[in-house]
């Protein structure tokens, strides 16, 4: 097992912490290769995938009947990572794939609290992009490169207290220089909560 000691850095959000290197280059390479051969949705701006239960961007809910089935093995291989590292409970249950071309951006939120676990961890592929996290109850600000192979996680006040977001750009400042992205894949894995309605 490699070392999962992340960074959790003073210019992050308390218990947010940055893996830098959570997946290597050839397993980068087969999560998009599995994704591509699957139908990403168009029902956003951006295309997704989701696995485990379906959310409702709507609704903003999972229910039981959203369940589509145990994680693909090669999710639940990093999702099993992330629960051997102590980052979740149980393994989590509930991955959105998120597609991001130049351009395309995520607007700033929370994720559903009643609907999934303390723990988000949002995995990183092909393309780096700045994240922008906003105080909920004030008006700090602070951001974060997310690099290809990355993790982040979001708990505790990371995760509740701060709005994330992705700005829909074509590039970003990063150490002074301005870098086009490319297409970017994320993988966010959460445990979803179990309300017993329908
Ligand atoms: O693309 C990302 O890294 C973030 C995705 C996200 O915030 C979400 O799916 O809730
Ligand atoms: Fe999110």
């Amino acid at each position: 097992m490699k070392d999962l000691t992340g960074i959790a850095s003073e210019n992050l959000p308390s218990e947010a912490v940055f893996l830098p290197a959570f997946v290597r280059p050839d397993e980068e390479a087969a999560l998009v290769h599995a994704l591509d051969a699957l139908n990403w949705s168009v029902e956003l701006k951006r295309r997704v995938q989701h696995f485990g239960y379906r959310y409702d961007y709507r609704a903003r809910t999972v229910t039981s009947d959203a369940y589509i089935g145990p994680l693909p093995p090669w999710l639940e291989k990093l999702g099993s990572r992330l629960h051997a590292a102590g980052f979740f409970e149980t393994p989590p249950d509930q991955v959105i794939a998120n597609e991001y071309l130049p351009g395309q951006g995520i607007s700033a939120h929370v994720d559903c609290p009643p609907c999934f676990g303390d723990t988000i961890v949002s995995v990183s592929l092909l393309s780096q992009c700045e994240m922008i996290f906003r105080q909920q109850h004030g008006n700090e600000r602070c951001s974060l490169i997310l690099e290809p192979r990355s993790a982040l996680v979001l708990r505790g006040p990371a995760r509740y207290d701060w709005s994330h977001e992705i700005p829909a750009r074509k590039s970003d400042l990063i150490g002074g220089a301005r870098i086009a992205r490319e297409r970017r894949i994320s993988l966010t894995f959460r445990k979803v909560i179990h309300t017993g309605s329908a």
